[in-house]
Formats: C-alpha cells, sequence, structure tokens
C-alpha cells in the first residue's frame, strides 16, 4: 500500500488497515480529512491516494455533501466549547471562585447562566451564596437534564457559559458537561466537594475530570492550627453522605487534624450509643 504522510501531522506512517478497505467510515475519514486539509491535498503529492480515493467516490458523496460537510465540520470545530473544574473542601472559596469566573465571562459579553442544586436550601433557593455572604441569582434544580426545558430553548441555545455549583449533588453531571460542551459548544464551569466527610468520591465530580480543560483544587485554614486545610470534618455523628449545613457541622481541617479529629468524633459517637443503650438498657 502506498506509505503517505499524515495530513496532520509531518510523520504520519500509514493510515489504520482498515481505512483502505472502503467503508462508511473511511468515506467519512477520507472526506473530513479531505475537507480539513484540502489545502494540503492539493500541494502534498504523497497524498494523491487519497486524492483518487476522493475522487473515486464522487457517486458517494457529491461535491455539495462535501461543501456541507466541510461547513459542518467547521460549525463544530468553531464553537468547541470547555469544562473547568474547582473542587476542594468546604470553606475552600470554590463558590467564591466560580462567581469570580462568571463575573468576568459576564463582563467579556459572554450570556451566563448559573444552577445549583435545590437540595442547598441553607441560603434561600433563588442564588448561590458564599459563605462570605457573596450572592448571585441561579437557578435550583434536582437534576441538570431539566435545565434547557426550563430556561427555554432559545434562551438556552443563546447561552455561552453556564456555572453549576454545588455539582456534587447532581447525577446527571457528567452526561450534562459531556453534552453541553462537546456539542452545544457551552463552557462549563463546575464547582463541587471533590470528597465527603469520609474523603471518599462525592457524587459524580471526580467523574468529569477526563473531561475538563482544567482542574483547580482549593484549600481552606485548618480550623484547629491554621495550615492549610484539604479535607472537611463532620463534627456530629451523623453517618449519612449527603447532610446539607455549613460551620455548625463541617469544619475545613489539615491532614493530621482530619485524623485525630476523626478519632475523637468516632470514640464520642462510640461513647453517646454505650449510653443511649445503658439508658434503654435501665428503662
Ligand atoms: N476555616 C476557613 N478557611 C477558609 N475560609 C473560611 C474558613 N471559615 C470561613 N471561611 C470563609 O469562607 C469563604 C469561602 O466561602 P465559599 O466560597 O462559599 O467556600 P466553598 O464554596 O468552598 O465552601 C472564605 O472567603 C472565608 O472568608
Ligand atoms: C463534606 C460534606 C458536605 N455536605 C454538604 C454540606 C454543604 O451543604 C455542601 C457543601 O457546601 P460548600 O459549598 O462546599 O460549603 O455539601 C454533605 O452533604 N456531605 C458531606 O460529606
Ligand atoms: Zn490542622
Amino acid at each position: 500500500m502506498l506509505r503517505m504522510k499524515s495530513l496532520l501531522s509531518p510523520s504520519f506512517s500509514t493510515l489504520s488497515p482498515h481505512l483502505t478497505k472502503t467503508t462508511p467510515f473511511s468515506l467519512y475519514f477520507l472526506a473530513s480529512k479531505s475537507i480539513l486539509c484540502n489545502s494540503q491535498i492539493l500541494k502534498n503529492p504523497n497524498c494523491l491516494h487519497i486524492k483518487s480515493t476522493i475522487s473515486s467516490m464522487k457517486p458517494l458523496m457529491s461535491s455539495n455533501s462535501i461543501q456541507s460537510r466541510r461547513v459542518q465540520i467547521e460549525a463544530s470545530q468553531s464553537s468547541s466549547g470547555e469544562i473547568h473544574v474547582i473542587v476542594g473542601p468546604m470553606f475552600a472559596g470554590k463558590t467564591t471562585t466560580l462567581l469570580r469566573r462568571v463575573q468576568s465571562e459576564t463582563s467579556n459579553g459572554r450570556k451566563v447562566a448559573i444552577i445549583k442544586s435545590n437540595k442547598d436550601t441553607r441560603y434561600g433557593l433563588d442564588s448561590i451564596v458564599t459563605h462570605d455572604g457573596v450572592k448571585l441569582p441561579c437557578w435550583a434544580l434536582a437534576d441538570l437534564s431539566s435545565f434547557r426545558e426550563k430556561l427555554g430553548s432559545d434562551a438556552y441555545d443563546e447561552l455561552d457559559v453556564i456555572g453549576i455549583d454545588e455539582a456534587q449533588f447532581f447525577g446527571d453531571l457528567y452526561e450534562f458537561c459531556c453534552k453541553a460542551a462537546d456539542h452545544e459548544g457551552k463552557t462549563v464551569i463546575v464547582a463541587g466537594l471533590d470528597g465527603d466527610y469520609l474523603r471518599r468520591s462525592f457524587g459524580s465530580v471526580l467523574d468529569i475530570i477526563p473531561l475538563a480543560d482544567s482542574v483547580t483544587k482549593l484549600t481552606a485554614r485548618c480550623e484547629i492550627c491554621g495550615k492549610r486545610a484539604f479535607f472537611t470534618l463532620r463534627k456530629t455523628a451523623e453517618t449519612k453522605t449527603e447532610l446539607i449545613g455549613g460551620a455548625d457541622v463541617y469544619m475545613p481541617v489539615c491532614r493530621q487534624h482530619y485524623v485525630s479529629g476523626q478519632v475523637v468524633i468516632e470514640e464520642a459517637t462510640r461513647i453517646v450509643l454505650e449510653s443511649q443503650k445503658v439508658q434503654c438498657g435501665e428503662k
């Protein structure tokens, strides 16, 4: 088989063997390569094979369909989206950073919408609020897939940027981000907890890391020693993963004080349970 240069890189030796057979994929592949690198084909004698293959495809793909394919490919290229993920413990500044980035996009004339989970009722439903009290209006939703319908298709299509806060509470986070960035050209900025109070992966936040253009892990200040806090300690004996609360229930801590704090809380929980058994036994 004629060894040919890649259209996209100087040293690509051969196309995959299956591409030598005329299959729908090989036709699409060759046509799209041709469209994307039309100038290279004309200039690059080593691509004669592709040129002759393209010319032999005429009955299958007319120049009109190749032209319209070019428009589709160029459109998809020019409207490719982005995904930026902001994680860290509670009080690390995730919401603050999200708001700052959203406001920067707005000041650049981009159309923005912010979504948070309707599970987070700490500071009211129609706005996202930082622990410092800074707030912006938002959509409080049970899931992300309903956003387009709630906002309206026309308004949704005009959106450039979608901010998502408390992302750990959205079960459809992966699918929504994938579709919004890959196929709708949206810039999605996601803020959420990477870990729960036991430092386990929380919701689908870590699942979208492979989809992301950027990942930022923020830190807070350890409430015990003032060093950088990477984890969130739950101060109560409650063991369910989802427990809405603020400084009343949680505190950011460094590794040393997470480990020692977790031991203290587990021991305190054991003592409380023991005393309840004794009380029940006496009654
Ligand atoms: N222990 C702490 N460490 C860092 N910031 C704290 C702490 N306790 C309270 N804060 C306040 O919380 C703010 C961050 O709030 P926010 O952006 O809502 O954080 P997150 O969304 O990560 O929970 C900080 O600017 C700070 O003023
Ligand atoms: C660690 C942890 C937290 N939560 C809840 C508590 C808060 O309502 C949010 C996190 O808020 P923030 O914006 O990051 O301050 O999540 C939870 O349900 N389970 C946990 O383990
Ligand atoms: Zn500490």
